[in-house]
C-alpha cells in the first residue's frame, strides 16, 4: 500500500492528527513552515516510533543536517537543494533527493540520482517546495525509476491523490499544502487525505462497490472512504424517496407549478421544409423556468437535501445554467448555496454569474487547471469532502459516484416521458430518430432512457468536436477518449497514455467537460446509442438556422444537436419522423454570439 508523508508539521494538534501516517516532515530549510531542531524534537517525540522523522533541508551545512538527525532525531532526511553525490554519502540515515519536474531534461537528472529515494515536486514559488503546485505527470512516463523508491508531492490533496497513485503508484505520497486552511495545517484535512490514500483508496474502493451503481462495466463508487458515508446514506435516501409517492408528487408539483412543465413538443415547420427530409420535432427544455433542463434535476436533488436534514448546497457549473438553476431553487427553498465555477466560463457566462449573485448564491471562481467545468467539479467534490456533514453535492450532470448518475438521470426523464407520450398523441407512433446534446449528458440520457427499449428509435448523442476531433481542442470524449476513472466514477475520459486528465475545448461552456456520464459509455458499448461530434463552427451556423427559421434562439449546447440533426436528415425521407432536445435558450450565449455571428450571418 502507498505510505504517506504530512509535511511541514509545526504544531502539537497536527502532529497527532499526523500520527498515523508514515512520515511526517519537518522544515528546517527557509520557509513559512521552517522551525528549529528544537522545536522538531519536542515534536517528534510526541510521534510513535514507527512514524519515520523526515527532516527537510535546502543547502544547508553537513553540520547543521547532522545536528538535526542526532537531536530530533531524523530517520531520514529530504534535500531540496543543490547538494552533491558526496554530500547525500555523508548521511548517516535514508537520504531522498528533491527534484522540480518542468521537463525531461529534469527526468533525466532524477534518474542519476544516488540517493535511497527520489521525490518528484513541482518547481517551487517563493521556496524551493510547499508550493501546493501539480506537475505534469506524465513527463514520468518513461522514466527509468523504480517505483519503490519514488516519492510523489506537489500540490497533491485529498481529491487528486487518487489518480496520482493510479497514475504512478509511487512507494509514498507526500502533502503539506493539501492539509491546509488559509496557510495553516488542518488537522481534519490531515485525517481525512491519510484516510483516502490508507483506509481506502481509489483503487482499493474498486472491490467494494462492484455490485453497485454500474452500468455494464461502467460507473462505481471510486470515491474515498471520507466520501463514501455520505455516498451510501444518499443512495440509501434515494432509493426510499424514489419510490415514496408524497416524495414524487412534491417534485411533480414543482415541476408543473415553479418550472411550467409539461415543455411542448414543437413542430418545425419551416425547419422541416428547409431540410426536405423528414418531420422535425423540438422538445423545448428551453421554456424552463431559468431556461434550460438543469432545473429538473436540480429540484429533485434539492428536495431529497431537505429529506436527509441538509440544508446547505454546493454545487458545479460549466455554462452557468446549473448554477442558476440550482441557486433559484435554493432561493425557494431557504437553503444555503455555494457555486464553483471556472474562472474562464466566469468570463464567458457574466450574466448567468449575476443571476447567481441576485439569487443568493455565493460564487468561488476555481482558477486551477483550465479554469473550466472539470476544475468546478474538482473544488466541489473538496468542498463536500470538508463539509459533508451538512451539505448535499448537487451535482449537475449524470456523473459521479453512484447514485449520482441514475438520480439525475430519473429527474431528467421527465424530457423523454413528456416527449414520448406527445409524439404518440400527434403522430400516433414513436419517432425514427431522436438527437440531444452531450458533455456530461443529463439532457440526452433524460430524453434517451424512456426510449432505450424501443429498438425501432434511432438515439443520436451530440459531443462538442471544438475545433476538430483531430484538433488537440475538442471535447469528444466518447469519440475520441479511453477508459478511466473521473470524478468517482470509471467512464470514458479525454486523458493522455499515463492517465492524466486532458483539458477540454468547446465554445460552449456546458459541453467542454473531459469525461461523460458511465450510462453513455455503456450506450455506446453495447451500440444502443450512437455518439457524433460537431464542431464549434457547425454549432454557430445551426444557432443562425434555428433563430431565423423557428424564432428561437438556442444554447450553443443545444445547437450541436441541431447541426448533427441536419446531417441526419439528409438521409432520411418525409414519411419520417425526427426529434430534436432543444436543452436550452440561448440567453446566456449572447455575448458570444454577438462576437462570433456578424461575419456568419
Ligand atoms: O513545505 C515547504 O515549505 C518546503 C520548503 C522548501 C522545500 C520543501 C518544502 N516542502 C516540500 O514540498 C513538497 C510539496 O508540498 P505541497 O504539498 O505542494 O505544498 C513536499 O515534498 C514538501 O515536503
Amino acid at each position: 500500500m502507498t505510505k504517506v508523508k504530512i509535511c511541514g508539521l509545526q504544531e502539537l494538534e497536527h502532529v497527532r492528527a499526523a500520527s498515523t501516517a508514515d512520515a511526517a516532515g519537518f522544515v528546517f530549510a527557509p520557509s513559512r513552515r521552517r522551525i528549529s531542531i528544537e522545536q522538531a524534537a519536542a515534536l517528534a517525540a510526541e510521534l510513535p516510533e514507527s512514524v519515520e522523522k523526515i527532516g527537510v533541508f535546502v543547502n544547508a551545512g553537513l553540520d547543521e543536517v547532522l545536528e538535526a538527525v542526532q537531536k530530533v532525531p531524523l530517520s531520514m532526511v529530504q534535500l531540496h537543494g543543490d547538494e552533491t553525490d558526496d554530500f547525500i554519502r555523508s548521511i548517516p540515515v535514508k537520504v531522498v533527493q528533491a527534484f522540480s519536474v518542468r521537463d525531461i531534461e529534469d527526468v533525466k537528472k532524477l534518474e542519476r540520482s544516488i540517493a535511497d529515494f527520489v521525490l518528484v515536486d513541482a518547481p517551487g514559488i517563493d521556496f524551493r517546495g510547499g508550493s501546493g503546485r501539480t506537475f505534469d505527470w506524465s513527463l514520468l512516463g518513461g522514466a527509468s525509476i523504480d517505483p519503490e523508491r519514488l516519492i510523489v508531492a506537489g500540490g497533491l490533496d485529498a481529491v487528486n491523490v487518487g489518480q496520482a497513485i493510479n497514475s504512478l503508484a509511487p512507494y509514498m505520497v507526500d502533502v503539506s499544502s493539501g492539509v491546509e486552511t488559509e496557510g495553516n495545517k488542518d488537522a481534519d484535512k490531515i485525517k481525512i487525505f491519510i484516510k483516502t490514500v490508507k483506509g481506502d483508496s481509489m483503487q482499493q474502493t474498486t472491490g467494494t462497490v462492484k455490485e453497485t451503481g454500474f452500468f455494464g462495466r461502467f460507473g462505481g463508487q471510486f470515491v474515498p472512504e471520507t466520501l463514501m458515508k455520505a455516498v451510501k446514506e444518499l443512495e440509501a435516501a434515494y432509493t426510499e424517496a424514489k419510490d415514496d409517492a408524497d416524495f414524487q408528487a412534491d417534485y411533480h408539483k414543482y415541476l408543473k407549478e415553479y418550472v411550467g412543465r409539461e415543455q411542448p413538443l414543437t413542430y418545425a415547420a419551416r425547419l422541416t421544409e428547409a431540410w426536405g427530409g423528414p418531420k422535425v420535432y423540438l422538445k423545448r427544455e428551453d421554456l424552463n423556468h431559468t431556461g434550460a433542463h438543469k432545473i429538473n434535476n436540480a429540484i429533485g436533488q434539492a428536495l431529497l437535501a431537505i429529506r436527509m436534514g441538509k440544508r446547505k448546497i454546493v454545487a458545479e457549473t460549466g455554462a452557468g445554467q446549473h448554477g442558476v438553476a440550482t441557486a433559484t431553487i435554493c432561493a425557494l427553498l431557504d437553503l444555503e448555496c455555494v457555486v464553483f465555477m471556472g474562472e474562464e466560463d466566469i468570463r464567458r457566462q457574466q450574466l448567468n454569474v449575476f443571476r447567481m449573485k441576485l439569487l443568493g448564491a455565493k460564487v468561488e471562481s476555481v482558477t486551477k487547471g483550465s479554469a473550466t467545468l472539470k476544475d468546478a467539479v474538482n473544488e466541489a467534490l473538496r468542498y463536500w469532502v470538508t463539509n459533508v456533514e451538512d451539505t448535499h453535492y448537487l451535482i449537475g450532470s449524470a456523473l459521479g459516484p453512484h447514485p449520482f448518475p441514475t438520480m439525475v438521470r430519473d429527474f431528467q426523464s421527465v424530457i423523454g416521458r413528456e416527449t414520448r407520450e406527445q409524439i404518440l398523441d400527434k403522430e400516433g407512433r414513436l419517432p425514427d430518430v431522436i438527437l440531444a446534446c452531450v458533455g456530461g449528458g443529463s439532457n440526452a440520457i433524460g430524453m434517451f432512457h424512456p426510449f432505450v427499449e424501443d429498438e425501432s428509435v434511432r438515439l443520436i448523442g451530440v459531443e462538442a468536436a471544438g475545433e476538430g476531433v483531430d484538433t488537440a481542442r475538442h471535447a469528444a470524449t466518447l469519440t475520441k477518449g479511453t477508459e478511466g476513472v473521473l470524478h468517482g466514477a470509471y467512464m470514458k475520459l479525454l486523458q493522455d497514455e499515463n492517465g492524466q486528465v486532458q483539458e477540454a475545448h468547446s465554445i460552449s461552456a456546458g459541453l467542454d467537460y473531459p469525461g461523460v456520464g458511465p450510462e453513455h459509455v455503456h450506450l455506446e458499448d453495447i451500440g444502443r446509442v450512437e455518439y457524433k461530434a460537431v464542431t464549434d463552427e457547425e454549432a454557430l451556423a445551426s444557432v443562425i438556422k434555428l433563430s431565423r427559421l423557428e424564432g428561437i434562439i438556442p444554447a450553443l449546447e443545444s445547437a450541436h444537436a441541431v447541426a448533427e440533426a441536419e446531417k441526419t436528415a439528409a438521409a432520411m425521407g418525409s414519411d419520417e419522423i425526427l426529434i430534436i432536445c432543444v436543452s436550452g435558450r440561448g440567453d446566456k450565449d449572447m455575448a458570444t454570439y454577438a462576437e462570433k455571428l456578424e461575419g456568419l450571418a
